[in-house]
């Protein structure tokens, strides 16, 4: 048996041309969805992405504002900025990227964003709101994995899934998203015993732990949807996963690939939160 492959490109093309048709509709009434997004520094990844997300913008019809600081930007000035963005209405959405540099507190900024534009669902009370089931920005990383699930007929309601990795970005929201979409949740880490055997339980494995290769054929239940949200650069150059891919799409039922799975739905879910930022800004549905 081999694997069916999840392809996050094309799922990710198809959400960003219902995005598209719905800010041109949007755009016919005078509202256009904004982001600004903030880079400190020259870290050559971040400026990639950043790039990246300007350029969604342009292609889906957004307003976009990208403001790039210098490194040794202060934290001080790095709030004010954040504070305009705030109250600037054609802004909807303000995203920080990470990592920020050293001396400036990544908690301290993502406080300072207005909830109501925190596109990143980084902010304590976007996440209080995912925790209590209320309405609210989603993190696009976990948001990006439920989409592929759904979208490719895995549903998660009945099915067992196992989470490995426990951090705030991804491995505790995408927990919490898989309970909401009424899956039996268990979330796995480096300190939980007999991993690969609770692994093997699952029909639905989600890895986010930043290992490469660490999930192996013999983890895998046969059928199981494994979804890898891992981005390990080898010393080759190329990127890898936290599924040891090869192997394991000879017993899984479907898998993510890296590149290609989970990464192309983060930008994409990114504006999938600014246009609903926007229309929650407009009071339209
Ligand atoms: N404020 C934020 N900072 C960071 C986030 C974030 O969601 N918000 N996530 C990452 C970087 N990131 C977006 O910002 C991001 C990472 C990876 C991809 C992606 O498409 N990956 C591709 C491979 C790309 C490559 O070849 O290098 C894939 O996996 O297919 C998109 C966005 C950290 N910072």
């Amino acid at each position: 048996m081999s694997a069916q492959i999840i392809n996050g490109k094309q799922i990710s093309d198809t959400i960003r041309e219902e995005i598209k048709n719905e800010v041109a509709a949007l755009r016919e009434k005078g509202v256009r969805p904004g982001l600004a997004v903030v880079l400190v520094g020259e870290d050559p990844a971040s400026q990639v992405y950043v790039r990246n997300k300007a350029k969604a913008c342009e292609d889906l019809g957004f307003y976009s504002e990208v403001h790039r600081l210098p490194a040794e930007t202060s934290q001080a000035d790095l709030l004010a900025l954040i504070e305009r963005l705030n109250g600037q209405a054609d802004i909807n959405g303000i995203l920080v990227q990470l990592p920020l540099p050293k001396h400036i507190e990544e908690k301290a900024v993502i406080d300072a964003i207005s909830v109501a534009k925190d596109v990143d669902g980084f902010h304590p009370i976007s996440v209080g709101n995912l925790m209590i089931g209320d309405d609210s920005l989603l993190p696009c990383t976990p948001a990006g994995v439920i989409e592929l699930l759904k979208r490719t007929g895995n549903s998660p309601a009945g099915k067992k899934a196992v989470v490995i990795g426990r951090s705030n970005i991804v491995g505790k929201p995408v927990s919490l998203l898989l309970l909401r979409e009424n899956a039996t949740v268990t979330i796995a880490h480096s300190r939980t015993p007999n991993l690969p055997e609770v692994v093997r339980e699952a029909d639905i494995v989600v890895a986010a732990v930043g290992v490469p290769k660490l999930v192996k054929k013999d983890w895998i239940k046969p059928g199981a949807v494994v979804v890898d949200v891992g981005i390990n650069r080898l010393d080759t150059g190329k990127l890898c996963g936290d599924v040891d891919y090869d192997e394991v799409a000879e017993v899984a039922g479907w898998i993510t690939p890296v590149p290609g799975g989970v990464g192309p739905m983060t930008i994409t879910m990114l504006m999938a939160n600014t246009l609903k930022a926007a229309k929650t800004a407009h009071g339209i549905g």
